[in-house]
């Protein structure tokens, strides 16, 4: 069962997740020399990648990517890899090595293999990583109801491209296997719906119904929660 801890509002969660995952890349760049930080996208993250960017680490020695991305120009309002930009490579962040989800290749499933081979040689497991959910239960881009979903929850393979059934963009995503293998699993969620999504999720029953649950139900990685109220 994971770890939760619970907050009144977005900010002080955001600023208490952003001190423990500061914490931890600077343990495993002190113990390896060298850290692994992937974030999602979406909403959610924008204030503890906000608050991460303040805290000091010894940012040339990180590693950021992504846990998923949507098959946009780097530059739309849409694009992780954007967010991630305008958030937490910031000031001293911006000396951290960033790793994109997002090639020139026309579409997602044509640029996959280029972002395999990328993701071959960052330093595995990632150290950390930052789980987000949607209402609908899907985490990174492991939606319920793709044609590819029970490719990404047994492939052993890192990273899947997917097309949504109900969400936009064509998108890349780690697979369960990359999220299961990582050291440290963090989720953020905030508000009443996801909570609800959270506790539907956490009471048990098929991952393919909220693919949220291959990090909830499972006991191969630590996953730890930030629920805020609001
Ligand atoms: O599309 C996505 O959605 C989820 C949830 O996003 P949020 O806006 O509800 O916080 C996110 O975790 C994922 O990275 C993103 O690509």
């Amino acid at each position: 069962m994971p770890t939760e801890h619970l907050f009144q509002t977005g900010g002080e969660a955001a600023a208490d997740l952003a001190r423990r995952i500061a914490i931890l890349l600077t343990e495993a760049i002190a113990q390896r020399g060298v850290a692994t930080l992937a974030v999602s996208g979406g909403r959610s993250p924008r204030p503890v990648l906000e608050a991460l960017s303040k805290e000091p680490i010894d940012w040339t020695k990180l590693i950021v990517t992504l846990v998923d991305e949507r098959w946009v120009d780097p530059v739309s309002a849409d694009s992780n890899e954007r967010l991630v930009r305008e958030t937490l490579l910031q000031g001293p962040a911006a000396e951290a090595r960033f790793v994109p989800m997002k090639t020139h290749a026309a579409d997602a499933y044509a640029g996959q293999a280029e972002v395999e081979q990328a993701f071959a040689a960052l330093p595995w497991p990632l150290d950390i990583v930052l789980l987000g959910m949607g209402d609908d239960g899907h985490t990174a881009s492991l939606f319920p109801q793709a044609a590819e979903l029970a490719d990404g929850l047994s492939s052993p393979a890192r990273i899947i491209s997917v097309t949504p059934p109900a969400a936009p963009h064509q998108r890349l995503s780690l697979t369960a296997s990359a999220i299961l293998a990582s050291r440290h699993i963090f989720l953020q969620i905030g508000g009443a719906a996801k909570k609800a999504v959270y506790d539907r999720a956490l009471a048990g029953g098929p991952v393919e119904e909220l693919p949220i649950r291959l990090a909830l139900l499972q006991d191969e990685t630590s996953v730890e929660v930030w629920i805020a109220e609001s």
